[in-house]
């Protein structure tokens, strides 16, 4: 214990000097604090509990998960010193995976459409045109992992331009199993002498950015679709680890894609949407005031309750309530997995089938999807319910203005 104590307290001197001498450059200021932050923790987290053990026990099923811990950011850099990551596409993902690389001191470029809405958000995040930002294809021909972060519609329709480019060698990623896994719609099918590997942070990119900034790390689950090298898991699990993420379990690209499709169509965003609009309204339809109905609603939920699920899980939740609200909620639980489960299986079905895939395909793949997207958010965006929203919130005493 004394010996890896004291390598311990050595690595923690090496990450500091490292996490100092990025402190020296400008671009690098913000993920320096979190990558001394985040080095301190490792090394703490060693000392107190050498674990390296990497197959964990989740409620029976036995599962491999990697950690951060296991690649220190000299490892990390270290890894890919002959390597440039060219990152296609800069919507949330593009965003929030090319910074944090950036910051974790790997080589990244961005590869997007000339002058459209993307080429305009990284200029602004500070890649420069001609040196780190390029069209795709120039992109794509100057990078050695290239990290395919294109709309999954455009993934499919620039599919017949870009594959001839990404030549033996390189590396094929993806962070959804989706352009691979329904090759018969996206009709997507990578080159057979190239590694192809997937790393799908189970967050948004915006919050792939924060956690980062924080010290933190997003989850992600990772897996290899083909490995021509056989170095392809521990390079997806290295990239894992570059782009921001904390640990990641092992998955498949389907079975990623198809738990993906039905978490965002289930509980993530449109179940969650249905169920507060069901009981708005019958709250509303009862005679209640907008305001009760919305804290009874959302703001409790949000501000209140499911960060303390996030905390300590559901329990925890229940038991941080009156007995009264106990009883009532061991009882209406089961009456709603019961009325939803029919509901999921329904949905499960149409991702297998294909059919989610089909509808975004067509939907996203016009040249209006930004507007016809932006349209029907603004719809909800109407809803008395969200309307009324924005005044709660505004009444928070940490209210900072909405733009
Ligand atoms: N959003 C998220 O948080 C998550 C996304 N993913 C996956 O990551 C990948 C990227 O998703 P996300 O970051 O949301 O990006 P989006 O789905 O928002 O796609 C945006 C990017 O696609 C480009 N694009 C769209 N249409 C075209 C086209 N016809 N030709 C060229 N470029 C085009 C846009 O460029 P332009 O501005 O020029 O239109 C922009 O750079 C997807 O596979 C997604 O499923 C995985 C986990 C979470
Ligand atoms: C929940 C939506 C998501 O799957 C995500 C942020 O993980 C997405 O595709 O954006
Ligand atoms: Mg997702
Ligand atoms: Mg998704």
């Amino acid at each position: 214990m004394a010996s890896s104590t004291a390598s311990c307290l050595r690595a923690l001197s090496r990450h500091t000097r490292v996490a100092q001498r990025l402190l020296t450059k400008k671009s690098f200021q913000t993920a320096s604090y979190s990558l001394l932050a985040r080095h301190q923790s490792v090394t703490n987290k060693r000392v107190l509990a050498t674990r390296g053990l990497k197959t964990l026990d989740f409620a029976g099923s036995k599962e491999v998960v990697y950690e951060r811990s296991d690649w220190p950011l000299a490892k990390l850099q270290n890894y890919f010193k002959n390597d440039t990551l060219a990152l296609i596409g800069y919507g949330s993902q593009g965003h929030g995976q090319g910074l944090n690389a950036r910051d974790n001191g790997l080589n990244v470029i961005i590869g997007v459409r000339k002058d459209g809405e993307s080429w305009r958000q990284a200029i602004e995040d500070g890649w420069v045109p001609g040196e780190s930002l390029f069209s795709i294809e120039e992109a794509i021909d100057r990078g050695t992992i290239i990290m395919n972060l294109l709309s999954d519609a455009a993934q499919s329709s620039t599919w017949s331009h870009i594959s001839p480019l990404i030549t033996k060698g390189k590396t094929l990623y993806f962070s959804h199993g989706f352009s691979v896994v329904y090759k018969d719609d996206t009709k997507v099918i990578p080159p057979k002498d190239v590694d192809v590997i997937l790393v799908a942070p189970k967050g948004s990119g915006r919050t792939v950015r924060t956690l980062f900034k924080e010290g933190r790390g997003i989850n992600s689950s990772v897996a290899v679709f083909q490995d021509v090298t056989g170095k392809a898991m521990e390079k997806a699990v290295a990239i894992g680890v570059a782009i921001g993420s904390g640990y990641m379990y092992e998955t498949t690209f389907e079975k990623e894609v198809f738990s993906d499709l039905t978490g965002e169509r289930g509980v993530l965003a449109a179940a969650i949407q249905g169920l507060f609009c069901a009981q708005y309204k019958v709250l509303r339809a009862n005679g209640h005031s907008p305001s009760e109905a919305f804290n009874e609603t959302v703001e409790e939920a949000t501000q209140s309750l499911y960060p303390l699920i996030g905390e300590k899980g559901m329990d925890y939740m229940f038991n941080a309530c009156s007995t009264t609200a106990r009883r009532g909620a061991l009882d209406w639980a089961p009456i709603f997995e019961a009325t939803n489960r029919p509901v999921f299986e329904k949905l499960y079905e149409s991702v297998k089938n294909g059919t989610e895939t089909r509808k975004a395909l067509e939907f996203n793949g016009r040249a209006t999807y930004r507007e016809d997207l932006a349209k029907e958010l603004k719809e909800i965006d109407e809803q008395e319910i969200w309307r009324v929203g924005k005044v709660v919130r505004s009444l928070r005493p940490d209210y900072t203005p909405e733009h």
